[in-house]
């Protein structure tokens, strides 16, 4: 049975589900020299924010396949790692999303309205109410600084508050702000006119430290910003000096530089601060939706079957994956056969996808395409996570193109490779939604599903031929399953392809070649 570690808490509707598979070990707080030492027996760890999975981690990580992350970020995993040994990495994109909208909502409110000093003010037995008269949000503006998920569910609920909402995304369309009821403007514009300011974007080179003494200096001596998204976006010693000398009037802080918050002068600033301790996905809601979606991620994963939010297997889309699923399958058998037919050192693979199949997401078919090419050399060690940084790695050379006016089948994938024993093409289709078909050897026609063992032969179509090819095999007692022959034109050059039961016997391959008309012979084995 797998082994999974827990080593942040986790709902137990996330650990059910992992139980059904799998052992399930929970070590919150494990300190790092520990989590490096035990990580070797498992085959899967699931997280929060809490467990730090370096380079180190996962060098010791022998047989771990997944990391999942019961939340959005995983900037607290080396997904690069990771990626390099074929670790797939998910999260849970949208389980925390309400949560973490709905905090900074609060957040802003409580900043407003004086509520946590207020609250502790009463809680000390004292009654000072002109002390904490708080501001409005109606009528106000709102500064959303990244319009995504999160973002867009704050737009819209502080839109319902009456207050006007600008918003800063480079990355969405007019469009989609327009949906929100948002005009999108550049960042200084932001940073002018808004009364809130609130935060809804990665921590990343671009974003980190966005919010500093320069851009503070543009602000509203009147404007409150607030941080529910990641420590390090806000330079919080520039941000300690603008509260404290009065360039703006406010912060409200979920997340920190550094986590847990360490010694901080922001703790001194009375209730022009507000500060929580990365409480944005903490709802109850939050933490089954996210334990779930992650879990039943891992289980399947375990299981085999591809996970729906990998982070580092690229144009794996869902909706994409099921669609193209039959592709997949045919795209990996493609390239595992050309594989064996070009030989080792493969230096470049052209993949064309035709007719229909021209108009889908070609990444997918071209990292299973990959990945059976390499199945060859690296067997399990390869998947759809590390597939194409293993074909870079090796100098593979990858041709990706597109033809739509082949139409010999609705939609049919070539792929052709060059290695040490020349180029090799093959063409492939799916038939009845599932059944994968090979359709043309080397430029000879043929209709053969794939096989576990197979052999071919690039011979003279004459008379007699196959009969002797068949006494050979039976001569060294090799069962053949069924038999096709593939040609151009008549007595002209021709395949012939045979599904063998058994992989063939050592030095037959020889004697094959030996037969007059036989130009070459291979076996492969699927
Ligand atoms: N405090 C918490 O507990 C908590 C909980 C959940 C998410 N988060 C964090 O909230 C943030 C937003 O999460 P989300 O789910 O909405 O993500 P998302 O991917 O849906 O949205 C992020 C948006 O930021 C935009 N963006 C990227 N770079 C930008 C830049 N340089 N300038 C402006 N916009 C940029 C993207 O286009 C995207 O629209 C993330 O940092 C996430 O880690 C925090
Ligand atoms: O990225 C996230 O999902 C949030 O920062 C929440 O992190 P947490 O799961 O550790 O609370």
């Amino acid at each position: 049975m797998p082994k999974v570690l827990v080593s942040d808490p986790i709902d137990q509707a996330g650990l059910d589900i992992l139980a059904q598979v799998a052992q399930v070990d929970v070590k919150t707080k494990l300190p790092p020299e520990e989590l490096v030492q035990i990580i070797s027996n498992y085959d899967a760890l699931m997280i929060r924010s809490g467990t730090k999975v370096t380079s180190e981690v996962i060098e010791a990580a022998s047989q771990l396949k997944i990391i999942g992350r019961a939340g959005v970020g995983v900037d607290n995993i080396d997904v690069a790692a990771a990626t390099r040994r074929g670790i797939v990495v998910v999260n849970s994109p949208e389980g925390n999303t309400i949560a973490a909208a709905e905090h900074a909502l609060a957040m802003m409110l409580s900043l407003s309205r004086n509520i946590p000093e207020a609250d502790k003010s009463v809680k000390e037995s004292a009654w000072n109410r002109k002390q904490f008269t708080g501001v409005e949000v109606y009528k106000k503006i709102l500064g959303v600084v990244g319009l995504g998920k999160i973002g867009s569910h704050v737009a819209t609920v502080a839109r319902s508050m009456g207050m006007t909402i600008l918003a800063y995304d480079p990355f969405i369309s007019k469009e989609r702000a327009a949906e929100l009821n948002c005009s999108l403007v550049d960042l200084d514009l932001l940073f002018q006119e808004a009364d809130y300011i609130t935060l809804h974007i990665p921590k990343t080179k671009e974003t980190a430290h966005l919010i500093n003494a320069e851009a503070l200096a543009k602000m509203k001596p009147t404007t409150r910003i607030i941080n529910c998204a990641r420590g390090g976006i806000i330079d919080e010693a520039a941000l300690y000096d603008a509260l404290k000398n009065g360039v703006i009037a406010g912060a409200a802080l979920d997340v920190y530089e550094a986590e847990p918050l360490g010694e901080s002068a922001l703790r001194e600033l009375g209730k022009s601060v507000v500060l929580t301790p990365h409480l944005g996905a903490s709802t109850t809601e939050a933490q089954i939706n996210v334990a779930v979606d992650v879990a039943e991620q891992i289980r399947d994963v375990l299981l085999g079957l591809p996970a729906r939010s990998a982070v580092n297997i690229p144009g794996l889309r869902p909706d994409v994956l099921e669609k193209l699923r039959p592709y997949l399958q045919l795209a990996e058998t493609l390239g595992n056969l050309v594989g064996q037919l070009a030989g080792g050192r493969v230096e470049q693979v052209q993949i064309r996808l035709q007719g229909e199949l021209a108009n889908q997401d070609s990444k997918p078919i071209v990292i299973a395409t990959l990945k059976g090419l390499l199945t060859n050399a690296l067997r399990e060690r390869v998947n759809y996570v590390n597939a194409s940084i293993e074909a870079k790695e090796r100098g593979i050379k990858v041709i990706e193109t597109r033809d739509a006016s082949i139409k010999d089948f609705t939609g049919s994938l070539y792929v052709s490779a060059q290695g040490s024993l020349g180029e090799h093409s093959v063409t492939g289709v799916i038939l009845g939604g599932s059944e994968v078909r090979i359709t043309d050897i080397n430029q000879f026609p043929i209709n053969v599903p794939p096989t576990k063992y197979m052999l071919f032969t690039l011979h003279r179509d004459m008379p007699g031929i196959i009969g002797k090819i068949g006494s050979l095999l039976g001569s060294f007692n090799v069962n053949i399953a069924s038999m096709q022959v593939g040609r151009q034109i008549v007595r002209g050059d021709a395949v012939m392809v045979l599904s063998i039961d058994d992989p063939l016997p050592d030095g037959i391959l020889e004697e094959i070649t030996k037969v007059p008309g036989i130009r070459d012979a291979y076996t492969v084995a699927l």
